[in-house]
């Protein structure tokens, strides 16, 4: 029997639902099939409040699919969809059943009236510090600004990993020039491509670009959820995430679902861009991670022979902005033709151009964005004071 959705719903429905009460299929948990390359992703959906005690029915779906002819590996998550018109559930729960001691589910923090309330969520072991990269809309150079970022920490000594969690729309296979796919250790961990130095996992190097676009909201973040926690990224410093542009239920979901230590928001000079700019920045807030700056992208041009610098967009608007709200101005990257032309070569200009100004922009930026992190993680670092 070939595989394609039908036969994993017929499987399916040898797996029972809660309370031993029907099957998963028939009682309309099972929300969507994906397929791509003969792995198959989906997710059950569930009350919020029992996704933990729902783990093994979770794992007899993914054995159940697994065991499948033509099947060389399953992601199945839990997920509890909001119902419209209620209050919004804690972040889906998505665990794993492959013998990892370790909880991924999160959990919120209550908090005593008047203190901010931290979700509580699981680090990545390994992992220092991760910070998104958003945008409030698509096109103002935020993953341009991510790559070049990641590699400008680099470049200060860190050691740097990047995460293309713009599902939809991957380019950091392209950015980096990686093509191929990556190696799976027991068809299971995800060994990260490398360019640069730079560990890298996106979306882009397990399937195609173009059908990441017709993913639902679950599949999304299984597929989030696995190239964070599922992906052999070793000791990291930090972990840049490049997020999807936007400030919608996707978007809010994902800044909810990883642990971030904190945000860098893009925006060009554009009055409009600085509007989706605060959304971002109201986005973050809402899910308590600490906004730790504005990167003013095509802030201004610098002309490629004379070196004469023009302030064509009416520069200077994210300054302004970032210190309205209070969150910490990083820096201005001018508008140049070679930032593109690198970017589109795969060549991110901070390694095609080490010495060159835009370098050494995106690396004043990083020195920035480390020590916003220094002081944001000293800041949830448990503290004794004396009085
Ligand atoms: N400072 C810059 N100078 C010149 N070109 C730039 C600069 N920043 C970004 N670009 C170009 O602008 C285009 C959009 O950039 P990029 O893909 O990084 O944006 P994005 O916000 O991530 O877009 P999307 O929302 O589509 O993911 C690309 O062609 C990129 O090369």
């Amino acid at each position: 029997m070939a595989l394609d959705k039908n036969t994993v719903l017929e499987a399916l429905k040898t797996v029972r639902g809660p309370d031993l009460d029907g099957n998963i299929v028939d009682l309309g948990m099972v929300s969507d099939v994906f397929i791509s390359d003969a792995k198959v992703y989906l997710s059950i959906n569930v009350p919020a409040e029992r996704a933990r005690e729902l783990e093994p029915m979770r794992q007899a779906a993914e054995r159940v699919v697994k065991a499948m002819a033509g099947v060389k590996g399953a992601l199945v998550s839990l997920t509890a969809e909001r119902k419209a018109g209620s209050a919004p559930p804690p972040p889906p729960q998505h665990t794993h059943s492959h013998g990892h001691d370790h909880s991924h589910g999160h959990s919120h923090a209550t908090a005593a009236p008047g203190q901010p309330a931290r979700p509580a969520k699981a680090g990545i072991p390994g992992i220092g510090a991760i910070i998104a990269v958003a945008s409030g809309k698509g096109g103002v150079g935020k993953s341009t600004t991510a790559v070049n970022l990641a590699l400008a920490l680099q470049a200060n000594g860190l050691k740097v990993g990047i995460l293309d969690a713009d599902v939809y729309g991957p380019s950091m296979p392209r950015l980096l020039g990686i093509t191929g796919r990556p190696q799976q250790i027991d068809g299971r961990i995800i060994v990260p491509m490398e360019n640069y130095g730079l560990k890298a996992m996106s979306i882009g190097f397990l399937v195609d670009e173009g059908t990441a676009m017709i993913w639902r909201g679950p599949m999304v973040q299984s597929a989030l959820m696995q190239m964070l926690r599922e992906v052999a990224w070793g000791e990291l410093d930090v972990l840049v995430v490049d997020m999807p542009p936007g400030t919608g239920d996707a978007q809010l979901t994902m800044a909810q679902q990883v642990p971030l230590t904190g945000a860098v928001i893009v925006s060009t000079p554009q009055d409009l861009a600085l509007i989706d700019a605060r959304k971002g920045i109201s986005m973050f807030n809402k899910v308590e991670v600490p906004v730790l700056g504005v990167v003013e992208n095509m802030s201004y041009f610098i002309a490629p022979d004379t070196g004469a610098r023009y302030d064509i967009f009416g520069h200077g608007g994210a300054r302004a902005e970032a210190e309205a709200i209070g969150a910490p101005f990083l820096g201005e990257v001018p508008l140049t033709i070679s930032i593109r032309e690198h970017s589109d070569a795969g060549t991110p200009i901070v390694v095609a151009e080490p010495d060159g100004p835009q370098a050494k922009v995106y690396r004043e930026i990083a020195t920035r964005v480390w020590s916003e992190v220094g002081r944001h993680s000293a800041r949830q670092a448990p503290t004794i004071t004396f009085e």
